[in-house]
């Protein structure tokens, strides 16, 4: 069982206080089905004069044990459930932040997303099931040990019977775990569709082929998926009604069979069908919920597979002791850095390099291209969120490896153009409320957010404004070198220059690097350098600078 699996991963010892619990209730449901059996055998035998006291306290008190040990296993696997989803979620999201980034943008970010909040969302709705799912098992073995000390021969025929049964059923059972996990792919389809729907909201408004196109693939996908959520609600209740008949072909051997091989059986036989009937109900439950457990065991089966392989996914600089890099830095080295992206078989993959590039720091470096021409993966192995595949990265002679790659991504702040703008400033050492103030004002954002203690008032804003206050972050957060991909093209004309003749010259003042990918040719001057990338080579340009010096 996957789910009881992803129990044990809780901290603690829920699964020590859960046998603690079904044990307390198993033993009382015996307990309190012999003493209904006595007290019965002893009406049949000496007719009923009086209430039994004994018998009565002896009841009374087991079925306080046993409701009281019920209750605790149906609370506590609900409590410890929810615990141990939010522990796992926890989990899935640390290693996701310690993921590496290019294998993590292969798995794709919806897929994560959906398989952390699906699957945690079923465990969740579906607890009081798992509960009452384990409850009846133990209910139901309890009473299956009762049946093996009242008389050996029917629990042998009743085990029998219950096994085949129980082998059957769970066959059923597979077959309809198989379909349910379609299902959920199938579900999973849907879901992209529909965000795509939203996401892609403007360019299917603009083109009725296209959005003709999409309603027919997004039938196609939700016809598949009404067809498999049907198919799996037949299978279900064809599992239903086969529980049923086993259990109806359970009291018919209890009744017709076993006496016929045991002449003393006679004596027993009220008192095995009593204990089968008792079985009833906990069976029926069984049955019931095994839809819902088969479905919480695809979920936690899910749940622990993506934790292996984001486990498995776990980046270079996470596996070793990290070390730190000197705070400042004279020169750079990229040594012959070549980084390819897998491709489908019979395609040209698209590499980038070899590159061979150094930087001083306090420089100003553009770095231009043209579409597709492999600018952002540049980018994304300068900063180390690639791994490149071939050659080597120095700070001042220093190789970089996985012990300095934390360090080495710790030199850059970044606004990448795809970039996230937090509204918490998560990261940002001991903020100087009045450098943020002045920093606003100086990126002419101050009228319409403020930072309130640890965050943004509004975000809620145009992307140029967005950028100006990822840029503010970028400027927090003390970096050694700013990292900004196309940072200007949201920008209106005014603080376009603004931020080229005047952000960019101040920034230098103040020590920093920083690397800028840009379109904007009226402001290569405002480079010491330009590097151009095509099709993955990057070369050199001599550029002049605004004062006419050419470098
Ligand atoms: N995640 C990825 N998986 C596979 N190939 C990719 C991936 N990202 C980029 N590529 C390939 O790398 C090429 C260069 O992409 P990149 O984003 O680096 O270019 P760019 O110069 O930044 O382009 P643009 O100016 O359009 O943003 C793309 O054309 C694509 O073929």
């Amino acid at each position: 069982m996957k789910v009881l699996e992803l129990l044990a991963t809780q901290q603690g010892t829920p699964r020590i206080r859960l046998l603690g619990s079904a044990f307390v209730a198993g033993v009382g449901s015996v307990v309190l089905l012999a003493l209904v059996n006595i007290a019965a055998e002893h009406i049949a035998r000496s007719g009923y004069d009086q209430v039994d006291w004994p018998l009565a306290i002896a009841f009374a008190l087991t079925a306080a044990a046993f409701f009281g040990g019920e209750f605790y296993l149906v609370a506590r696997l609900g409590a410890d459930m929810e615990t141990v989803i939010d522990q796992f979620r926890v989990r899935l999201l640390n290693r996701i932040r310690r993921a590496d980034y290019a294998q993590m943008e292969r798995v794709g970010q919806e897929r994560l997303f959906e398989s952390i909040t699906q699957t945690t969302q079923t465990l969740s709705q579906n607890t009081q099931y798992l509960a009452q799912a384990l409850r009846s098992a133990i209910l139901t073995v309890s009473v299956l040990i009762y049946i093996l000390w009242l008389s050996p021969l029917a629990f042998c025929m009743v085990l029998a019977v219950t096994l085949v049964g129980g082998w059957l059923y769970a066959g059923l059972g597979q077959r309809l775990m198989e379909r349910y996990q379609h299902m959920m792919v199938e579900e999973a389809k849907l879901f992209e569709g529909i965000t795509g729907l939203f996401d892609g909201i403007k360019e299917i408004r603009l083109s009725s082929a296209r959005s003709e196109d999409f309603g027919r693939a997004f039938t196609e996908v939700t016809d598949r998926a009404t067809a498999i959520r049907t198919d799996v609600q037949i299978h279900g209740f064809q599992q239903f009604i086969f529980g049923q008949v086993a259990f109806y072909t359970l009291l018919a051997v209890v009744v017709f069979v076993v006496p016929t091989y045991a002449d003393d059986f006679r004596h027993e036989v009220v008192k095995v069908t009593t204990a089968v009937l008792f079985m009833i109900g906990p069976v029926g439950v069984l049955i019931q919920t095994m839809a819902i457990l088969a479905q919480c065991n695809a979920a936690a089966e899910r749940m622990l597979a993506l934790d292996r392989q984001l486990g498995a996914m776990a980046d270079a600089s996470e596996v070793v002791t990290p070390r730190p890099l000197p705070q400042t830095f004279d020169t750079i080295h990229f040594k012959g850095l070549e980084y390819t992206y897998p491709a489908p078989e019979g395609e040209q993959p698209f590499a980038v390099g070899p590159i061979h590039l150094q930087l001083r720091r306090g420089e100003i470096v553009f770095v231009t291209g043209g579409n597709g021409s492999g600018k952002s993966t540049f980018m994304k192995l300068l900063t180390g969120l690639y791994t490149p595949h071939f050659g080597k990265i120095s700070v001042d002679g220093e190789e970089i490896g996985p012990s300095t790659l934390k360090a080495w991504r710790g030199m850059f702040a970044t606004v990448f153009t795809d970039f996230h703008l937090f509204q918490r400033l998560h990261g940002v050492p001991e903020l100087d409320s009045a450098e943020a103030r002045q920093l606003l004002q100086w990126l002419e954002i101050d009228k319409v957010t403020a930072i309130d203690g640890d965050h943004f008032a509004h975000i809620n804003l145009s992307t140029g404004q967005r950028k100006r206050l990822a840029l503010l972050v970028a400027l927090l957060e003390k970096r050694p070198i700013l990292v900004l991909d196309e940072w200007a093209a949201d920008q209106d004309p005014h603080f376009r220059r603004f931020f080229y003749y005047e952000i960019l010259p101040e920034l230098k003042r103040r020590g920093l690097t920083v690397i800028a990918v840009t379109h904007d040719d009226h402001y290569f001057d405002a480079a010491d350098r330009r590097v151009h990338l095509e099709e993955g080579q990057l070369t050199e340009i001599k550029a002049t600078r605004r004062s006419g010096e050419v470098v």
